[in-house]
């Protein structure tokens, strides 16, 4: 029988590496379309929209991951941003992905499903290639931090919650809602994962008409465009 913690695939690539691609997933398709345009019609990389939330594009990157030969997965699209850590415009790579509400609530509070002992809420990125393309970015003169990247399946509406999320992950940077799930399919097929997120808003209380989509749409075209040099130089 299958165990959770083992991949349920062998996909690594035998032979020539240098035909496996790197699969790009999103959650919807403006995202994808920023992806595709910074990347300029490379064909090393495959970018699809998976869904939005950990579930849709959890099973969205095992269907893509079936079908052809990959290296590694990237979860990228927009994301809120923490207070002090990550402005709108700027990028987040991701040092991990954390389900950070993935566990139990109660009266002494948050039990995560690590602390239930039903698994791990943390998937540590790709390490070394997630600081070179954190620092890639910086050289390219956009503004770029490597930290915690959270995965949640509601967003964040309040002051209150931005205040328990940040203390319930320490130094978390930004808040999507696909990472883990993305990271998670890439584990089960043995393969790395990473996360790269461009900041349309600030998590806190929500204000949707604030968020500024195309100023991050367009951060994340600029990122996507530095990829080929990061993974294929
Ligand atoms: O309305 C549009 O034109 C549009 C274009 C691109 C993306 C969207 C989305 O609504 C994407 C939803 C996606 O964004 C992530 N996200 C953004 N801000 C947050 C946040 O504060 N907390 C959590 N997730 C956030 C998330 O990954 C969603 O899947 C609309």
């Amino acid at each position: 029988m299958h165990q959770p913690d083992q991949p349920l695939h062998d996909f690594s690539v035998e032979g020539d590496a240098s035909l496996a691609k790197v699969l790009i997933v999103t959650a919807v398709e403006a995202e994808r379309d920023a992806v595709l345009a910074g990347l300029g019609g490379d064909e090393r990389f495959v970018v699809v929209a998976g869904g939005v939330g950990p579930a849709a594009v959890a099973a969205g990157t095992a269907r893509a991951l079936m079908n052809g030969v990959y290296s590694r997965v990237i979860s990228a699209g927009i994301a809120g941003g923490f207070a002090g850590l990550a402005a709108v415009g700027s990028l987040v790579v991701a040092s991990r992905m954390v389900a950070a509400d993935l566990g139990s609530d109660s009266p002494e509070g948050f039990i995560s499903v690590d602390e239930l002992g039903f698994g791990s809420s943390i998937i540590p990125a790709e390490d070394t290639v997630s600081a070179s393309l954190a620092g890639a970015l910086e050289r390219a003169g956009l503004q770029a931090c490597l930290a915690p990247i959270v995965t949640v399946s509601t967003t964040t509406g309040t002051l209150a919650g931005a205040q328990a999320l940040a203390a319930r992950v320490p130094g978390a940077a930004a808040e999507g809602m696909e990472g883990f799930g993305v990271a998670e399919a890439a584990r089960q097929f043995g393969l790395p994962a990473l996360e790269l997120r461009a900041i349309s808003n600030a998590v806190g209380p929500r204000d949707r008409g604030a968020w500024k989509i195309g100023e991050a749409l367009g951060a994340l075209r600029q990122a996507s465009s530095i990829l080929p040099e990061v993974f294929f130089a």
